[in-house]
């Protein structure tokens, strides 16, 4: 533990996940000489729209997947190369995530993913959703999820591994982990993300029952932390996110890393990921 401690200080806990064996993880340290300026500050890739403001240092995401954001293998790919990109650069330290559908935060994994595809094809798409989870989840940024749609499933998830969530107050957008409505089971790392973010009770029930909250009920049981008019949902994550920023980088790092790694199962151990891929690839081939 005590070389843990120390080297979430060093590398923050991206570094640290990454001393526990995860591939292609960098610390804030690890800056690449090879993106320019321009590329660092703007990327626009089909699925994605990254824009970083270097004097706040605070990127807002968008995903523009119509019509749901779906989470398939070719936009987790895109999602994770933005993040990475944005890790690397030493002048961006806090990231909001938002869509710019109307209705639609993320409907979650892409379900034709899930559908008729090789053993190797479904092993790839696994990976590429642990990937997204451990590079969010794990991130040196302070990330906000501005939840301006509904968000069930892999949404729910990539929100859940945000450090704040703000969701527009309309109840007719809603969130959770849905998965045992689909006949499906959520993995034990995505119960780890709800169980740290609502508790144990509240985490057993909505598993159990797949239950979708709509956004009233969401703040009721702390899956989002606050509700905003629609066209306020971007601008209180930007004030939220100053908040966020007036915390010295390291001591957020290391609070949330020693929070983590007590509160969260191995994912991050290469076997551990393995298993989990293996299992899910095959659940996946046979459904
Ligand atoms: C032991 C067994 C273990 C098995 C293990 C297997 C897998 C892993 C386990 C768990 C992890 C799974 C995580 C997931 O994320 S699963 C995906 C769950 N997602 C959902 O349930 C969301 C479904 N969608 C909706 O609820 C709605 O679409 C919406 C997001 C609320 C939006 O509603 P709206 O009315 O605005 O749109 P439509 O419903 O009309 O949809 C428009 C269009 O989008 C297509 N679509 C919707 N969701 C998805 C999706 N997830 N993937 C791909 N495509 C999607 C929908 O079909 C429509 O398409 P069309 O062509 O008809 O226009």
């Amino acid at each position: 533990m005590a070389n843990v401690l120390r080297n979430s200080a060093k590398f923050g806990f991206s570094g640290v996940l990454s001393q526990l064996s995860i591939h292609s993880r960098h610390g804030r340290e690890c800056v690449s000489p090879c993106f320019s300026l321009q590329q660092r500050n703007n990327s626009t890739s089909p699925k994605i729209k990254v824009d970083l403001d270097s004097s706040t240092g605070v990127a807002v995401l968008r995903m523009q997947s119509p019509p749901v954001n779906s989470l398939s293998l070719d936009f987790l790919t895109e999602f994770c190369i933005n993040l990475e990109k944005l890790e690397m650069d030493r002048s961006c330290r806090g990231l909001i995530i938002t869509s710019t559908l109307s209705k639609v935060f993320s409907a979650g994994l892409d379900i034709m993913e899930m559908y008729g595809k090789s053993p190797e094809r479904c092993g790839e798409f696994w990976k590429a959703v642990q990937e997204m989870w451990l590079k969010l989840y794990g991130s040196n940024m302070a990330t906000i999820a501005a939840i301006n749609g509904s968000s069930p499933a892999g949404g729910c998830l990539m929100s859940i591994g945000c450090d704040y969530r703000i969701m527009v107050d309309n109840p007719r957008y809603s969130i959770g982990l849905n998965e045992t409505q689909l006949g499906i089971v959520a993995p034990f790392w995505f119960k780890d993300t709800l169980v740290n973010t609502v508790g144990n009770r509240a985490a057993e029930l909505s598993l159990e029952l797949g239950l979708l909250y709509s956004a009233p009920d969401a703040l009721k049981i702390g899956l989002v932390d606050q509700l905003v008019p629609e066209d306020q949902v971007l601008s209180t994550a930007q004030d939220t996110m100053s908040k966020w920023l007036a915390i010295p980088d390291h001591a957020r790092q290391i609070d949330q890393c020693v929070y983590i790694i007590y509160n969260t199962s191995p994912l991050p151990l290469d076997h551990a990921r393995q298993m989990d891929q293996c299992v899910i690839s095959v659940c996946i081939y046979y459904i």
